[in-house]
């Protein structure tokens, strides 16, 4: 990567961003990968954490298989917390949490690759970017199962907020998340979705990557026809 990406562009990779780990799937996460691939996934996030979570060479296995399908399929790949797995791979990015690595130590490690950062507030928010962030990650949106630590549940009306306070960077919603709520989120100015259960646990991973990516685009479509 030559330079930091677009926000024009991020946005796009935010559209339809699968979040996922071994324990989130009752498959081989390979395949709940290969069929969001082919279902439209825009961005995938390799989050493998939780009490049976796979860990050392099997968890780096994983990641690597993950990372292969992404890059094959031309769609970013982001390690969630692990910054020195994510230079080890030379994945495109890294997530972190406010429990995290400070995020401008991130930034410098990480030079140019993606930067996603939660926050829950405005001043998470401005703070985040000041440190360098490309996204941040609100939430959770809605109640999850799929994060046992989950800060409370903030409702869309944070993404109005801090949208409201000015803050323009690309932003994705996460946190009980599900297709028919897609145009609830994106319509208090989240930029995208990020999903683990409505994905990993669908009948179908790829129809229900279809059908999230299908309710995104179709709100976006309107917004741009109403200007
Ligand atoms: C896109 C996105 N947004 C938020 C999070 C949550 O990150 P964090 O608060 O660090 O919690 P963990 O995921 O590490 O448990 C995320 N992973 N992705
Ligand atoms: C990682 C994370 N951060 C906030 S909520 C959440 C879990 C989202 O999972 P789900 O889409 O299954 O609610
Ligand atoms: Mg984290």
């Amino acid at each position: 990567m030559t330079g930091r990406v677009e926000p024009s562009m991020m946005r796009q990779h935010l559209r339809m961003y699968l979040v996922l780990g071994s324990i989130d799937c009752p498959v081989d996460p390979t395949h709940v990968v290969q069929e969001a691939l082919a279902g439209g996934a825009t961005m995938i996030q390799f989050r493998e954490k939780g009490d049976d979570a796979l860990v050392g060479e099997p968890m780096i296995h994983l990641a690597r298989r993950i990372q292969h399908q992404c890059h094959q399929a031309g769609v970013p790949y982001i390690v969630n917390d692990d910054v020195e797995l994510a230079l080890k791979l030379n994945a495109d990015g890294v997530h972190i949490g406010q429990d995290d690595e400070c995020a401008a130590d991130v930034r410098k490690r990480i030079g140019n690759r993606i930067l996603g950062v939660s926050a829950h507030t405005v001043e998470e928010a401005e703070r985040a970017i000041r440190h360098g962030a490309d996204y941040i990650g609100i939430g959770p949106i809605y109640p999850t199962r799929s994060k046992d630590d989950a800060r409370a549940v903030q409702g869309t009306d944070i993404l109005r907020i801090l949208r409201d306070s000015g803050i323009d960077l690309p932003m994705v919603g996460i946190g009980g998340i599900t297709a028919e709520r897609v145009e609830e989120v994106l319509c208090a100015g989240a930029d995208g979705v990020a999903v683990i259960s409505a994905v990993t646990r669908a009948e179908s991973a790829r129809e229900a990557v279809e059908t999230i990516a299908g309710a995104s685009e179709r709100f976006f479509l309107r917004k741009l026809a109403n200007h």
